[in-house]
């Protein structure tokens, strides 16, 4: 019998790194933990990273560059890191773990040594961008500004127990000083030269997120449609389990894929104004966070997708 590959997650308790335990359970996996006493100590850190093939950061940013300090300590049996942080996402000597990124990512990710999880936003905003910059229908410098709403889970535990314990605010803008954690990542990513201008919010309500950017057609190549916009996510995603490109509705509902791994991009144009936005819904906790995990796991460890 062959020995399942070991994983230690760092950070389980917390929100991302619960829903990456729960998902595992339909791996052929094993789960190292460490003593829930001792979770913060890095000495018994140290030793479950040395026991395992794949370390899961789940932690703040701060903790996350601390345990890849960790992890180095360990020479030549370091494990293979996977991050959920914002810590390296712009990082060198780190792979993206957007599989559908590119048609080589998947590849890239199956190789790598350090992989970054990607954020939630920046899931929506750069499965919408990159492929139009890509096909050439939009220009790297393209004025991009993105609107995003998520839902309260996206702020992590003390986000939850203030809307749970007492009840958050029903709409709220932030990020309104333009330099949100996930600006450099859209920017590097979703291969504009140009910084987006990016507008986040929260709402009163557990999971989901809907990103969405309105685009004038006649700033774009080639005198495009929206059908074209569509024609060309779709040819990008064709054959993607996670990826999902449909047709327009008329309104969308944040909530509408919690629970769920997949993400939906759609077009929503008007020919007569030549005028569009596009749109990603997907759930901040799912594709989002450990939904996405899962994939670059699989991927990793050459296990099937689950
Ligand atoms: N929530 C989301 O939608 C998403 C979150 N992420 C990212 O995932 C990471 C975790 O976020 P999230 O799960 O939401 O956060 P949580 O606050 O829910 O969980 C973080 C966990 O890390 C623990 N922790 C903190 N410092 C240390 C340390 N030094 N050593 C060991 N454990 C520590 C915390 O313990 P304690 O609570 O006791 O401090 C907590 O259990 C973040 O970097 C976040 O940006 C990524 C995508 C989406
Ligand atoms: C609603 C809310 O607060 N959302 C978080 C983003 C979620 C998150 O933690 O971002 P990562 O995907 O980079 O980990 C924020 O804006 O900071």
């Amino acid at each position: 019998m062959t020995q399942q590959p070991v994983i230690f997650i760092d950070g389980e308790a917390g929100t991302t790194g619960l829903g990456i335990r729960d998902r595992l359970s339909a791996l052929p996996v094993r789960i190292h933990s460490v003593d829930p006493a001792r979770r913060k100590d890095p000495a018994a850190r140290k030793d479950a990273m040395a026991e395992a093939d794949l370390v899961v950061l789940c932690l703040p940013d701060d903790a996350a560059r601390e345990a890849v300090t960790i992890a180095e300590t360990l020479g030549q049996n370091a494990p293979r890191i996977l991050d959920a942080s914002t810590a390296f996402r712009t990082a060198t000597g780190w792979v993206y773990g957007f599989p559908e990124l590119s048609p080589a990512q998947s590849e890239a990710i199956q190789g790598a040594p350090r992989v970054s999880n990607p954020g939630c936003y920046p899931t929506g905003a750069i499965a919408l961008l990159r492929p139009l910059i890509d096909a050439g229908i939009m220009e790297p410098h393209y004025p991009v500004c993105i609107n995003a709403v998520s839902g309260y889970s996206g702020g992590g535990r003390a986000m939850i127990e203030a809307h749970t314990r007492d009840g958050g605010p029903a709409f709220e803008l932030y990020g309104l000083g333009l330099e949100h954690k996930h600006v450099p990542e859209i920017h590097l990513h979703a291969g504009l030269t140009r910084r987006p201008v990016f507008v986040p919010s929260v709402g009163h309500f557990a999971q989901g997120m809907i990103v969405s950017i309105p685009l004038h057609l006649d700033d774009l190549n080639g005198g495009v449609t929206g059908d074209d916009l569509h024609t060309a996510l779709a040819g990008r995603y064709a054959g993607q389990d996670h990826v999902h490109v449909l047709s327009a509705e008329p309104k969308l509902s944040a909530e509408a894929l919690a629970g769920r791994d997949t993400m939906e991009l759609r077009v929503h144009g008007n020919p007569h104004s030549r005028q569009a936005v596009l749109t990603a819904r997907l759930d901040n906790l799912g594709k989002g966070a450990s939904g996405a995990a899962l994939q670059n796991i699989a991927l990793m460890l050459g296990l099937p997708q689950a």
